[in-house]
């Protein structure tokens, strides 16, 4: 059956929450019904979650990887989350060449664990990447040594730019202390998600599709799961409402997806992603596959909710990226090169 008629049928499938103040749900979903590139196949988000059933039981609520993170339990640890989520983006190399890596406590990294691991080893080397005046005027050369390994990490100039940006702003609008935007976001997941995209540009991910707004607000959404798992949902880690909150659209999660036959790429763009093929962020493939991702995840938890499985997004969500970590055998994820996921 053409995947264009069997759209047509899962229209009422795609039902938006009664209330969405984030608009990621509402302004996606014009995407996955219109759009012509990627399709999600809701048999086999069914299959997945018979499989996730009978699979080992999944973990309650998203572990923290204290091995690779910073965490001291006080404010100082919140800016350095947003420190590490200002910066988790774009960590694979140009087609053919290596990954940048590090060494820590004898291990190779690469990805977004050297990301992490690097951020936690500059603070135990003495970088006080908590200080809001340290990262507004850090230099080239320190955040390249913080950074220090094989290769170079992709998007340098990026990178310090957003470090800038976030000592900059918490300097001029949170007295140097993120903890003061939970504060006034009064624990709320969604309104400290907005906020994020509002004062931080660098977190603004937002496209135009057809000439409607189109929110993903992957790093903002993140940064604030990171905090609810690094502090154990307690104290700056406490939310109201992370039920609220989507998947992370980054580039894993649709590699995980399309190697489950959730998601389909039309012929065309399954040969560009798989040759590797550069495909441009803000272009219908790369608002189509981020869109598709989001929907199907919500699709399989509204699948794995009425079995009975209270998973959120964010646990779902983690669930996927894990098995992400181990995509060898997997067709490869899509090369948008971005400063968004
Ligand atoms: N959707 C989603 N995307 C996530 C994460 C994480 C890691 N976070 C968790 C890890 C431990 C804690 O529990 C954190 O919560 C990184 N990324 C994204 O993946 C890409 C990096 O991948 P690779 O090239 O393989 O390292 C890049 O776009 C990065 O932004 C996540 O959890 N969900």
């Amino acid at each position: 059956m053409d995947n264009l008629h069997r759209h047509d049928e899962d229209d009422d499938l795609y039902t938006l929450p009664g209330h969405d103040p984030l608009g990621v749900l509402s302004s996606t979903q014009v995407v996955v019904e219109q759009g012509e590139l990627v399709w999600i196949n809701p048999d086999q988000i069914e299959q997945l979650c018979e499989r996730w059933l009978h699979d080992a039981p999944t973990t309650a609520s998203p572990q923290w990887f204290e091995q690779y993170h910073f965490t001291d339990g006080t404010q100082r640890t919140v800016n350095w989350l947003l420190l590490l989520d200002a910066l988790n983006f774009c960590f694979w190399a140009e087609k053919g060449q290596p990954r940048w890596t590090i060494e820590y406590q004898g291990e190779r990294l690469n990805g977004y664990w050297a990301e992490a691991a690097a951020l936690k080893r500059a603070v135990e080397e003495g970088h006080p990447l908590w200080d809001a005046e340290y990262l507004r005027q850090m230099s080239a050369e320190t955040l390249a040594q913080i950074f220090r390994g094989e290769q170079k990490i992709p998007l340098f100039d990026e990178r310090l730019a957003h470090t800038h940006e976030v000592g900059r702003i918490l300097q001029e609008q949170f007295s140097g202390q993120f903890s003061n935007a939970i504060e006034q976001s009064q624990h709320s997941a969604v309104t400290l998600a907005l906020l994020l995209a509002q004062h931080f540009p660098s977190f603004h991910d937002v496209a135009t599709y057809h000439g409607k707004q189109v929110r993903f607000l992957k790093r903002a959404q993140i940064c604030v799961a990171d905090l609810s798992a690094a502090f154990h949902g307690e104290g700056w880690g406490r939310f109201t409402d992370l039920g609220m909150m989507t998947i992370f659209a980054d580039y894993k999660l649709p590699q995980v997806l399309r190697h489950y036959g959730v998601l389909t790429y039309h012929t065309s763009l399954a040969q560009r992603v798989d040759t590797q093929e550069l495909i441009p962020a803000g272009s219908e493939e790369e608002i189509e596959i981020r869109a598709c991702t989001i929907w199907a995840c919500e699709l399989l938890r509204r699948a794995m909710e009425r079995r009975g499985s209270q998973l959120t997004a964010a646990d779902i969500d983690l669930k996927l990226w894990l098995i992400g970590q181990n995509a060898k055998e997997m067709r490869p994820y899509h090369r948008t090169r971005t400063v968004y996921y």
